[in-house]
């Protein structure tokens, strides 16, 4: 008889190991289908990275003072960080994928992917000096010195130009650097060109060209790969309808063909008839740019009350 409890004993206990280990099991493989996503919490490019996020149709709640957030929506978690910071990450597997300039890429050296140029955040680092001195080319900056936040970019430049100059990596206000004598020269982030105006300084070299661009950990799971190109058909969605618009105009029906030749469209316009006989509407896509080329052309073809609206997604 006790022999018998033991055995069914043995076996219950078993069995509740089975399960609770197939349960764990499950817990992990959900949580390594969950993408970590690293975006910079405060700065020049976190309205536009959560933007993207959020026009894609991936809802999360990014309050002030939060430092992760889960999609509500979406099997991702959002991770609020210094921009520095998001390419160590992004190579540790820490964060799957994040959103950074290239100058910051390029200048951490890390082992990522580049997996898309995103198209915002568009700067350049350019060499400056005060506004006063005279700028004899590259070979002039030989044996001065430089303040910069990008030794490695610039360094690379430099090397490049077989010109040696004196490197200064400071982290931040680098505009000053001519102005209390610690640098003949500065190599920072232009956009406007504002703040080297504002601090006596004029740009002499464009050395770098920069965006937002998403960069992903190079050993990402099938399943993470998975999410990731979820992410990537959404974006291209939202970005191609940001460049176009649906287009919706009248006109007499012995204009139709001139008119649809202006308006080629995902496929081709549509036509239907107006209320007034001989008349009809016409919509099709078009892209913005071409839009404004096309727009004297569509009025000479005989386009009247012509209506023009934005697109939020396109999928072809
Ligand atoms: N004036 C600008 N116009 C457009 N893009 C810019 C501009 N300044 C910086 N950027 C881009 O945005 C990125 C982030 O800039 P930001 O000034 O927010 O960085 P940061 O001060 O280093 O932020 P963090 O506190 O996260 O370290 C830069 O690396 C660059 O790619
Ligand atoms: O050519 P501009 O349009 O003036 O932009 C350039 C400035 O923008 C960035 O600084 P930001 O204003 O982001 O401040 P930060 O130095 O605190 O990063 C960058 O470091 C430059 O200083
Ligand atoms: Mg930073």
């Amino acid at each position: 008889m006790l022999k018998l409890f033991t055995i069914a004993s043995a076996i219950v206990y078993s069995l509740l190991f089975t399960v609770n280990c197939s349960l764990l099991i499950c817990k992990l493989k959900k949580v390594d289908t969950i993408l970590r996503i690293a975006v910079q919490k405060s700065g020049r490019l976190s309205e536009d990275s959560l933007n993207l996020f959020k026009e894609c149709g991936i809802k999360f709640d990014n309050g002030a003072g939060k430092l992760k957030a889960t999609s509500s929506n979406f099997p991702a978690e959002f991770l609020f960080l210094r921009d520095d910071d998001i390419p160590g990450y992004v190579e540790d597997g820490v964060a799957d994928i994040g959103i950074v300039g290239q100058n910051v890429h390029v200048e951490s050296h890390k082992n990522v992917s580049e997996v898309k140029l995103l198209g915002f955040s568009k700067c350049r680092l350019s060499i400056a000096i005060p506004r006063e001195d005279v700028y004899g080319g590259v070979q002039s900056l030989e044996g001065k010195d430089i303040a910069t936040s990008y030794p490695i970019i610039l360094g690379n430049f430099l090397k490049e130009h077989g010109v040696t100059s004196h490197i200064h990596e400071i982290s931040g206000s680098v505009e000053i650097a001519p102005s209390i004598g610690l640098a003949h020269a500065v190599c920072d982030i232009v956009s406007s060109g504002g703040t080297l105006l504002s601090n006596g300084l004029k740009e002499v070299e464009v050395i770098f060209r920069s965006e937002a661009i998403m960069i992903g950990c190079p050993d990402m799971s099938a399943e993470k790969q998975e999410i990731v190109k979820q992410i990537l058909f959404r974006i291209d969605a939202v970005q191609r309808a940001k460049n176009s618009k649906y287009v919706v105009l009248n006109t007499k029906n012995e204009n139709i063909e001139a008119i649809s030749k202006l308006l080629p469209g995902m496929q081709s316009p549509s036509i239907n008839p107006l209320a007034q006989s001989g008349w009809s509407a016409l919509s099709s896509v078009i892209n913005e740019n071409d839009f404004w080329q096309n727009i004297e052309k569509l009025r000479e073809a005989g386009a009247e009350g012509i209506l023009v609206m934005p697109i939020e997604k396109m999928i072809y």
